[in-house]
C-alpha cells in the first residue's frame, strides 16, 4: 500500500456504522477507510450533495454503496413495495453488474427477521429479509417485461442499471407499476462519461423524473472542476461539497522519485501512487511485434501473468483475437471482450478471465475495446498494454487504472505512432530519466529493430 493509502479506521466515521454493514466490510479484510471513503461518507450521511473525484481503483464504489444502504435503514417508514429508494446509473452493464454483486454482498448477509411462532413451525421456511435484493437493469438474457416481473414479485429498495434500460424501467413499461416518490439518493457512476453527449436525452429524460428532494452524487476518477460546474444545475446539484482525492509521491528537488527518508518535493498526482507509466514509440509497422516483444519482456520478469490489451474498435479486437495466438507463447490464453459480443458472451468472459488461473509462463490476456476501460474491479491485472492510444484522454487514465488498484502495484504501456507521441504532453505524463528505463534482455531489445525507441514514463 502507499504511504497515503488509508485514512483511519471505520470507527471514526462521525455516524457509526450499522452492526452488520460494519461486519460485513471487516469480513471484505477492509480494516481502514480510504481517503474516498473518509471524505465521502460523512457528507452523504449529513444530507449533501456531492461531487467525487478521486484515483482509479481507490474505493469509490463503498463510499456510495454504504451510505445509501445506511440512510435506506434509517428511514422512520419502510419502503412499500412498489416505491425504490436509491438509484445507481453506470455507463456499462459491466461495471453495473459489478455494482450490483457489492450491495448483494451487503444484503445477503443481512441479519433475518425472526419469524412469528406460525411461521417458525413451517419446515423449509426460507428465512425472511427486511431489506429486498437490488434489481440490476442492463441488457441480458431478461428482457425489459422481466424486470418488471421481477419487480413486482419481490420489490427492490435499490435498482442498478445502464442509462437505457433504467429509462425504459422508469418511464417506458414501467411508468405505472414503479413509484419514485421516495427516492432518496441518486447516484450517477463514471459521471462524466454519463453526462457527456452519447447519454444526454437519455439522462435528462430520467432526471427529470425523479423527486427534486434527493441527494445526489458523482463520481469518477475524471470528473473535473469543468465537468462539474457545467452540469451542477442539469443535475439538479444543491450547493454539492466537492471531494478531491489525489495521490502524494514524493520527489527529489530534480524531478527524479526517491525514498520518503530522501524527501523534499512532494508532488499531487491524478493517478495511483504504484502505477508506472511507460510508452514505446515505433513504426506503425512494427506495432504488432513490438506488443509482443512488452508480453515476453513483461512475462521475462516472472512477476508479471494477467494482461488487459486495449485496441480502437471491435474489429480489432476480433482480428487480434486471431492473430496473437501465432506470436504468443503456446501457453498464454486470450479473451476477447467488446460491445458487439452478446451480453452473455461478456459476462462469461469477464468471469473466466477474473477467475483464471495464471502465471507468467501460462498469461491470461484480455483482449477489449473501451467498454472494458471504466470501473471494471479486477484486481489482479499486472500490465495494461495500449495497442492504440483512446480518442477521449479521459479513458487513457480509465485504462491506465485497470492496473495499480487499491494500493497494489502495476504498469502501463501505450504504443505511440508519429504524431501520438504529442499525446504523451496532452497527458502530461512525466518523464523518466534515461538511466532509470527497463533494461530489455537482448533478444527482446528494442534496439534490433533499428527504429523503435523505448521510453519509460510516470
Ligand atoms: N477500505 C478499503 N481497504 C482496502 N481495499 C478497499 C477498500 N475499499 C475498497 N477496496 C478495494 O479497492 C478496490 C477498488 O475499489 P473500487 O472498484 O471501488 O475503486 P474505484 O475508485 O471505483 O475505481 P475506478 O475509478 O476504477 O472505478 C476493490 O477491489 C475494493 O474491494
Amino acid at each position: 500500500m502507499s504511504t497515503n493509502a488509508f485514512a483511519g479506521p471505520w470507527s471514526s466515521l462521525p455516524t457509526s456504522l450499522t452492526p452488520w454493514i460494519f461486519d460485513v466490510i471487516q469480513a471484505m479484510g477492509h480494516t481502514q477507510m480510504t481517503p474516498v471513503q473518509a471524505s465521502t461518507i460523512p457528507l452523504f450521511m449529513q444530507n449533501k450533495d456531492v461531487v467525487v473525484e478521486a484515483v482509479t481503483g481507490s474505493g469509490k464504489t463503498l463510499a456510495f454503496v454504504i451510505p445509501i444502504l445506511e440512510k435506506l435503514m434509517r428511514r422512520e417508514s419502510k419502503l412499500r413495495k412498489n416505491e425504490i429508494g436509491a438509484l445507481v446509473i453506470s455507463p456499462t452493464r459491466e461495471l453495473a453488474s459489478q455494482i450490483h454483486s457489492v450491495f448483494n454482498l451487503f444484503l445477503n448477509s443481512q441479519p433475518s427477521l425472526r419469524a412469528s411462532p406460525s411461521e417458525s413451525d413451517l419446515e423449509d421456511e426460507e428465512p425472511r429479509r427486511e431489506y429486498p435484493e437490488p434489481l440490476l437493469l442492463v441488457s441480458s438474457a431478461d428482457t425489459p417485461a422481466d424486470d418488471i416481473q421481477k419487480f413486482l414479485s419481490t420489490g427492490a429498495d435499490i435498482v442498478i442499471g445502464t442509462p437505457g434500460r433504467v429509462e425504459e424501467f422508469l418511464l417506458g413499461r414501467g411508468k405505472d407499476v414503479v413509484n419514485v416518490r421516495e427516492l432518496e439518493v441518486l447516484v450517477l457512476d463514471e459521471a462524466d462519461r454519463l453526462l457527456d453527449l452519447g447519454f444526454q436525452t437519455t439522462l435528462t429524460h430520467i432526471l427529470r423524473h425523479l423527486p427534486k428532494q434527493r441527494r445526489t452524487g458523482l463520481f469518477s476518477a475524471t470528473m473535473t472542476d469543468a465537468d462539474a460546474i457545467s452540469e451542477l444545475v442539469r443535475v439538479g446539484l444543491r450547493n454539492p461539497a466537492r471531494v478531491v482525492v489525489k495521490v502524494q509521491t514524493k520527489k527529489s528537488r530534480k524531478g527524479k522519485e526517491v525514498d520518503r527518508s530522501a524527501l523534499d518535493v512532494v508532488e499531487e498526482r491524478r493517478i495511483p501512487a504504484n502505477l508506472q507509466n511507460l510508452y514505446m514509440s515505433c513504426a506503425a509497422s512494427e506495432k504488432l511485434i513490438q506488443l509482443s516483444r512488452i508480453i515476453k519482456y513483461e512475462t521475462s520478469t516472472q512477476s508479471s501473468a494477467r494482461f488487459i490489451i486495449y485496441f480502437a474498435t471491435c474489429a480489432c479486437v476480433d482480428y487480434f483475437y486471431r492473430v496473437l495466438p501465432l506470436l504468443l507463447p503456446k501457453d498464454a490464453t486470450l479473451y476477447s471482450l467488446h460491445g458487439h459480443l452478446q451480453p452473455g458472451t461478456r459476462t462469461r468472459t469477464l468471469a473466466s478471465f477474473a477467475s483464471s488461473v495464471c502465471t507468467p509462463s501460462s498469461p491470461s490476456i484480455l483482449l477489449a475495446t473501451d467498454v472494458a476501460a471504466r470501473g471494471l474491479d479486477l484486481p489482479d491485472v499486472d500490465i495494461v498494454l495500449q495497442f492504440d492510444p483512446p480518442s477521449d484522454p479521459k479513458a487513457f487514465s480509465h485504462r491506465c487504472g485497470r492496473t495499480a488498484r487499491a494500493g497494489r502495484s502495476g504498469r502501463a504501456w501505450v504504443l505511440l505512432v508519429g504524431r501520438e507521441r504529442d499525446y504523451v504532453d496532452f497527458m502530461s505524463i512525466r518523464k523518466i530519466p534515461m538511466k532509470e528505463r527497463p533494461s530489455f534482455s537482448s533478444d527482446l531489445s528494442p534496439k534490433d529493430s533499428g527504429k523503435t525507441k523505448l521510453k519509460r514514463r510516470s
